[in-house]
């Protein structure tokens, strides 16, 4: 396999954050809604106006008003991504937003105004056409999940069956199970898309008639082959988002707001999720020679069947080769039976030949289909007509247009905090009632600033405690596992294993337990066969006083705890008057307590219970 020249991971780099927002809907029109947000696209600055107090401003990597169209996204922001991820390298772009603030319209759109996905089948599609050459294969495949409720379901499945996510934080995290179709165009993908969104879980909102009331995740994956390098080039357009966000990928958030005054508090909410994801930052990796590259798989397949069906004919042809049987001769007694069995044999070999064929042929056919599944130009440049170098040419200017948008978009942010720092020392002062009055001016929005800033950090402060309330709850679930785990080991592990058997992993791929690498542990020791003596006994069996055997039935020990009696015995009546009349103040009767039955045997502390409740809520 040879080595790649180019780096494979890409310097530390922030999730790009762009905020789109949509104009005023009829209905919000009909209703008299005021617009409280305004867009400054050449500063990548979104303003809110504040009823009760000062305005919000934030700014982004882009913004895009009412006015900006789907086309103009894709081209400045999402095509650098996509031309990435056909570069090797993962790609993520995620709509997020209130209900009803266009992030289908945004990622699916309609026939007539295409979103973001089915454009980057487009551009995938061109991609794959124009590197035409008998030397690249490529294998495009989809699958479409949704995350409803707490469920994740295979949208391209028949029965929409529910998936399992599996992997660890640190491998990043898959579904092994979900439904992968291949591609062969971009058309295709659409079909494919289409196909999965008849399966989502719909439903209508007060700001959407036509809301799509979940998640929905689509994977794209691009393998690409060089024939000359051997080398595959596998991308994954929109991993599991935990990837995407902290992980290997190169991600866009594009956040979606509305204008209008009655979502206030959602939008300030929706911005404030989005200027905080601009300091997530990712190391993207290019994926070179992955081990699950399914074009690898198919190549592989193939080669084998090839191979199968040289050795059939190898066979085949040796078969023709030997010397046919010769008939019987006539001095046999018994040659009519000879005959009948040369002929029968020879019937037999030509139904065998005739099944081989077959086997040969549906060998051909498998290889056929596999083939049909993986792209390959054939005539190389020549095939990519003129309509595709257009298009090439296109796209690159439309790339460099974006690249100086984006250039203008942040010097502009630059001058903005220039200017402002600056001001004061440039300004020069005919009078000194002027000095006083800018100055003034000046100490009034350093407050307004100050409040603004003030507001912002007890609206954080909320949102951290809520954040801080959540890790404590799932702390308090690591613990209660924890202690779970102590008491399986104090009840079942011997004391010499148990320090392994705690450092333990469940390992999601492997479906087993596996020590860690790097752990110090021992390693797990095979389980002993019987010798014949007895088996070992656990520290807790030793102890003094402690029953002769530990039986699993009694393994957590139990025991009730005696409680007062709440029945009394009988007594005659005549007894208790005479009683009654020698004691008269006595509210309760005084009933014997049953003598407590403690036979709790003394036992040594397990873990669980040094454990006690310290770091629980
Ligand atoms: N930029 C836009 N320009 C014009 N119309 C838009 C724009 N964004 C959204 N809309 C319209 O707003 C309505 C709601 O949009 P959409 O269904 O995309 O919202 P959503 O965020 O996906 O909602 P939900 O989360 O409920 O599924 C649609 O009728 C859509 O056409």
């Amino acid at each position: 396999m040879e080595k790649s020249a180019r780096p494979r991971t890409a310097l530390n780099e922030c999730v790009k954050v762009v905020v789109r927002c949509r104009p005023l809907s009829e209905k919000e029109k009909n209703e008299g809604y005021d617009e409280v947000v305004k867009v400054w696209p050449e500063r990548g600055a979104v303003q809110v106006y504040n009823p009760k107090g000062q305005d919000k401003l934030f700014t982004y990597d882009a913004a895009y008003d009412c006015t900006a169209d789907t086309q103009t996204i894709y081209d400045e922001m999402v095509r650098p991504l996509v031309a990435s991820v056909l570069d090797g390298f993962n790609g993520c772009v995620f709509a997020y937003g209130q209900t009803g603030t266009g992030k289908t319209h945004t990622m699916e759109g309609t026939p007539d105004h295409e979103g973001v996905i089915p454009r980057t089948f487009r551009h995938i599609w061109a991609h794959i056409e124009n590197t035409a050459s008998p030397d690249v294969t490529h294998l495009v495949s989809c699958s479409y999940v949704e995350l409803y409720l707490e469920d994740v379901r295979d949208l391209l499945a028949k029965d929409c069956k529910k998936l399992t996510i599996r992997g660890q934080e640190l491998n990043g995290f898959y579904i092994p199970e979900m439904t992968s179709i291949v591609c062969k165009s971009a058309a295709e993908m659409v079909r494919v898309m289409r196909a999965g969104n008849r399966n989502r879980a719909a439903g209508r909102t007060d700001m959407n008639e036509h809301s799509s009331r979940s998640h929905a995740v689509f994977l794209v994956t691009v393998e690409t082959a060089h024939r000359a390098t051997n080398r595959i080039r596998d991308s994954k357009l929109t991993r599991i988002l935990q990837d995407s966000l902290g992980g290997n990928s190169k991600t866009i958030m594009i956040a979606n707001i509305g204008p209008a005054s009655y979502n206030y508090d959602e939008t300030i909410t929706t911005l404030r999720y989005a200027h905080r994801a601009k300091a997530i930052k990712n190391k993207p990796i290019r994926n070179e020679d992955p081990k699950d590259a399914k074009l690898r798989e198919y190549q592989a397949e193939i080669e084998r069947l090839r191979m199968l069906i040289e050795q059939r004919k190898a066979v085949e042809q040796k078969r023709k080769r030997a010397p046919r049987p010769k008939p019987a001769t006539p001095l046999s007694d018994n040659s009519e039976e000879e005959t009948v069995s040369i002929e029968n044999e020879h019937l037999l070999a030509e139904s065998t030949i005739e099944q081989e064929k077959k086997q040969t042929e549906e060998l051909e056919y498998q290889i056929q289909s596999l083939e049909d599944r993986l792209v390959q130009g054939g005539g190389g440049k020549d095939l990519i007509n003129n309509l595709n170098e257009s298009q090439i040419i296109l796209e690159q200017r439309n790339m460099e247009i974006a690249e100086r948008k984006k250039r203008e978009v942040e010097m502009q942010q630059k001058i903005d905090l220039e200017e402002e720092t600056t001001a004061i020392v440039t300004n020069t002062f005919t009078t000194l009632q002027q000095e006083v009055d800018h100055k003034t001016q000046r100490l009034k929005k350093c407050l307004a600033k100050y409040t603004c800033v003030r507001e912002e950090t007890a609206e954080q402060r909320e949102a951290h405690d809520a954040e801080r309330r959540e890790h404590e709850a799932l702390q308090a679930a690591l613990i209660a596992e924890l202690r779970r785990r102590l008491l399986i080991a104090d009840s079942f592990v011997p004391e010499a294993g148990r320090a392994t058997v705690l450092r333990l992993r469940y390992n999601d791929d492997a479906d087993a337990w596996e020590l860690p690498e790097h752990s110090n542990a021992e390693p797990l020791t095979v389980r002993p066969t019987a010798t014949g003596a007895r088996r070992p006994l656990c520290a807790a069996a030793l102890a003094p006083g402690a029953p002769a055997r530990r039986r699993p039935h009694n393994l957590l020990d139990l025991q009730p705890l005696p409680l007062p009696p709440t029945t009394r015995h009988y007594r005659p009546s005549q007894q208790i008057h005479a009683q009654a009349a020698e004691t008269p103040v006595k509210k309760e009767p005084d009933i014997p307590a049953a003598p407590r039955k403690h036979t709790a045997r003394p036992r040594p502390p397990t873990a669980h219970q040094r454990l006690g409740t310290a770091g629980v809520r």
